[in-house]
């Protein structure tokens, strides 16, 4: 668990805290995309970071990547790397750098390759730039990641095209490179969702696999909570740029907390009952609610309505976001 595991020991490997991402919005407020994020991420832990479209799950992973995209900015917020406090990563003066200490696999592998260069070319140029590796031990390293990552025939493979790939070896070169430098924390959004789901599988165990064995922290950024009900330790779920349940996966699929989390689940469940009966009917008021969930919740009351409610610890290692959470599901 985390949180605890952090307390005992040593750093999480990232650490965030009240990261807040905020949209200028014409002739009005700005509108907070991510609303004071906090999430640790242990060495060898995988956290599923699970949302609909639009709740900031790619916002959050560029955020730590220090690439906000478009005219968002950074409003506030801490990180923390292996327990040191970062401004911003990949800044000239931070010893934390994209692609080397944080690397982040996307779900088109094909736009991530380079055309035309050699798959051994682009896995040697990242080492060679990152490790300050000489050309041989280069491409000895980038022949042990293209073992690492199964891919079959390596040293053939080395100079093969991204065109000759097939996506699901595309992917694997991906995430060889992602690893390369020994990362300490990867990031995949979405990766493996273009995939056919014979073949995901085959990556996703592969990915899990790697995480386990070199010790890195994972975010595994989803829209579908089956995902990581099978890969992740941990389940943090995303609605509308806010954390609302940070749980472990025993923990959260036993007994989600969150009226949001029934949702999902009752998708997962492919229950139309259950997801008929955790649907709300619409709110009548003009004003917007002060929780951002109030609108769809079943269980809103007058003070869901007034008051935010504050992301608070409900058991060890477990957190929800919600004034009336709830117990069991029937
Ligand atoms: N370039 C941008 N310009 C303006 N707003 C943006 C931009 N990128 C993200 N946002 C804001 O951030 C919110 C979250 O977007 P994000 O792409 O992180 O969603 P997501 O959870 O990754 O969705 P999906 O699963 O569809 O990828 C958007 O609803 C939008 O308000």
């Amino acid at each position: 668990m985390a949180l605890a595991r952090t307390i005992e020991n040593e750093a999480p490997v990232i650490a965030l805290r009240n990261l807040t991402v905020a949209y200028p919005r014409y002739g009005g407020e700005p509108r907070t995309a991510l609303a004071g994020i906090d999430l640790a991420i242990d060495a060898g832990e995988m956290v599923g970071l699970v949302g609909e479209a639009g709740a900031g799950k790619t916002l959050l992973a560029r955020t730590i990547m220090d690439a906000i995209p478009g005219d968002g900015r950074l409003v506030c917020g801490e990180m923390d790397y292996r327990g040191a406090p970062i401004s911003r990563i990949g800044r000239d003066d931070s010893p934390v750098r994209p692609g080397r200490d944080i690397a982040m696999i996307v779900s088109n592998p094909r736009n991530e390759l380079n055309p035309v260069l050699t798959v051994g070319t682009q896995i040697t140029n990242v080492i060679r730039h990152h490790l300050r590796l000489g050309k041989a031990e280069a491409r000895e390293r980038a022949l042990q990641m293209l073992r690492a990552v199964a891919i079959p025939d390596p040293e053939r493979r080395l100079d093969a095209w991204p065109h000759e790939l097939s996506g699901g070896m595309a992917q694997r070169v991906v995430i060889a490179i992602a690893l390369a430098c020994n990362p300490g924390l990867v990031i995949s959004d979405d990766a493996t969702s273009a995939l056919d789901v014979t073949v995901q599988r085959q990556v996703l165990d592969l990915f899990k696999a790697l995480v386990e064995d070199k010790g890195v922290a994972a975010l595994l950024i989803t829209r579908d909570i089956a995902v990581t009900a099978h890969y992740c330790d941990r389940i943090v779920i995303l609605y509308d740029g806010e954390v609302v349940e940070d749980a472990p996966r025993k923990a959260f699929f036993d007994r989600p907390h969150h009226p949001y989390s029934v949702l999902l689940m009752a998708a997962f469940a492919h229950s139309v009952s259950l997801r008929r009966q955790w649907t709300a009917a619409p709110l009548k008021t003009a004003a917007s609610p002060a929780c951002r969930f109030a609108e769809r919740c079943v269980r809103r009351q007058p003070r869901c309505i007034a008051e935010a409610p504050a992301l608070r610890d409900v058991a060890p290692g477990r957190r929800v976001r919600c004034h009336f959470p709830v117990e069991a599901v029937a």
